[in-house]
C-alpha cells in the first residue's frame, strides 16, 4: 500500500498523470524556457488533434463536415471540407500562442505567418492536416502529420527559403492517428512515444514509451494498383514477397495508419515513384521527413530507395520524394532490388559504349 492506495490504484494514477506536456519536460530534462515552449507547443498540437477527432466523430451527423469543397489545392488535388477544417484548426490553436511564427501545410501554397508570435516563438510548424483524405467520407482511419523546425533567419521576403533544408533540421515530429482511439505519436530526438486520448479526461495519456520497430516484420504495404507504373526493381521486390512465405499485404489508403502498423509490428511501407509521378506522391516536409524521423528514432529506416530520406534537401516547399520506410532489414531488402537493377543498367551502358 502506498499512501493509503492499493498498488494497482497507485499505478493507474501514475499512468493517468503522464500527460503529453509532462512527458515533453521529462524528455528534455529541463524546466527552462525552451523546454516550456516545446511542451506548450506539443500541447497545442494535441489540442488541434482533439478538435479534429471531435469533428470526425460527429461528421456523419453534420450537414457540412464531409465531402468536397469543389476547390483544388496547390498540389492539384480535390480539397475536402475536412482538409480545410483541420488546416484551419492548426492555425487557430497557434494564433496568439507566442509559440509558432509560421505554419506550412499541404493545403496552403505558401506558409501562414503569425508575425505577432515571432519575437517569442521562432518555430515553424509543418503539417499535413488530414492524411488519407479519401478515407474521410467512409469513416476509416485518417491522420495528421507534423514536424517542428526552428526558424533560421528573419524570412523578411517571406520566401521560407530556410525551410529548404534536410530532415535532420527537424527538432520534433509526429502524427495523430484518428482510429478506434485517437493516438498521438511523437519524438523529440529521445525515442518514440505514443499517447492515447482518454475522452473522459480530455487528455493524451502515455500508452507506449520508447517504441522500437522490429528489425523485420511480416507486413508489406503498397498500392499494387500501380504495379505496371513502377520501375522493374519495385516489381522485383513485390514478386519476391509473393514467392516467399510469411508476408501479408496491408494497405489502408492512409499513410499514417499504414505507418503506425509498421511502427508497432514491423514490415515495410512503400510509395515509389511511378511513370506519371517519378518522385512519388508523398511530400517531403510534412509527410516523408517527419515519418522518417520517427522511423529512425525507433530503430528503423526510411529511404527514397537510394538515399536516406533525412538527407534529402527539398527544392521547394511542396517537394515530393519516393518512400520506403519501416523495419531496417525490410528497407534494406527493397534497396537491394533497386541497386541490383541500377548495377545491371550501368553494366549494359558500359557494354554498349565499349
Ligand atoms: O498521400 C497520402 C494522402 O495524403 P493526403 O490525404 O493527400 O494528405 C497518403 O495517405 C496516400 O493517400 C495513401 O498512401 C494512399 O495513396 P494511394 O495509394 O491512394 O495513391
Ligand atoms: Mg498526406
Ligand atoms: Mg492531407
Amino acid at each position: 500500500m502506498v499512501n493509503g492506495y492499493q498498488p494497482a490504484q497507485a499505478a493507474a494514477l501514475d499512468r493517468d498523470c503522464m500527460t503529453l506536456s509532462r512527458h515533453v519536460l521529462q524528455q528534455l530534462q529541463s524546466f527552462g524556457p525552451e523546454a516550456q515552449d516545446l511542451s506548450a507547443l506539443m500541447n497545442r498540437i494535441a489540442l488541434a488533434g482533439k478538435l479534429i477527432a471531435r469533428r470526425l466523430t460527429h461528421a456523419g451527423l453534420m450537414e457540412d463536415a464531409l465531402g468536397f469543397t469543389g476547390r483544388t489545392n496547390v498540389q492539384g488535388e480535390d480539397v475536402k471540407r475536412m482538409d480545410v477544417f483541420a488546416n484551419d484548426v492548426f492555425i487557430s490553436v497557434f494564433k496568439q500562442s507566442g509559440l509558432v511564427c509560421r505554419l506550412a501545410s499541404e493545403e496552403m501554397e505558401k506558409p501562414y505567418y503569425i508575425p505577432e508570435n515571432c519575437p517569442v516563438g521562432r518555430y515553424t510548424l509543418l503539417y499535413d492536416p488530414i492524411d488519407g483524405s479519401s478515407n474521410v467520407d467512409i469513416n476509416l482511419n485518417v491522420g495528421s502529420i507534423f514536424a517542428i523546425r526552428q526558424q533560421t533567419g528573419d524570412d523578411v521576403d517571406q520566401s521560407a527559403a530556410d525551410l529548404l533544408q534536410d530532415g535532420h533540421e527537424q527538432i520534433a515530429a509526429g502524427y495523430i492517428l484518428y482510429g478506434p482511439s485517437t493516438v498521438l505519436v511523437y519524438s523529440m530526438g529521445y525515442g518514440v512515444h505514443a499517447f492515447t486520448l482518454d475522452p473522459s479526461l480530455g487528455e493524451f495519456i502515455l500508452s507506449s514509451e520508447n517504441i522500437r520497430i522490429p528489425e523485420h516484420g511480416p507486413t508489406y504495404s503498397v498500392n499494387e494498383g500501380n504495379f505496371w507504373q513502377w520501375e522493374d526493381s519495385i516489381r522485383d521486390f513485390i514478386r519476391y514477397v509473393h514467392r516467399h512465405d510469411g508476408y501479408s499485404a496491408r494497405y489502408s489508403g492512409a499513410l499514417v495508419g499504414d505507418f503506425h502498423r509498421i511502427l508497432m509490428q514491423g514490415g515495410v511501407f512503400l510509395y515509389p515513384g511511378t511513370v506519371k509521378k517519378p518522385e512519388g506522391k508523398l511530400r517531403l516536409l510534412y509527410e516523408t521527413a517527419p515519418l522518417a524521423y520517427l522511423a529512425e528514432q525507433a530503430g528503423g529506416r526510411a529511404s527514397t530507395g537510394t538515399q536516406p530520406i533525412l538527407q534529402v534537401v527539398p527544392d521547394k516547399l511542396h517537394a515530393r520524394t519516393p518512400l520506403v520506410i519501416g523495419s531496417s532489414d525490410d528497407v534494406a531488402l527493397v534497396e537491394s532490388f533497386i541497386s541490383e537493377r541500377q548495377r545491371e543498367a550501368e553494366a549494359e551502358l558500359a557494354a554498349s559504349q565499349s
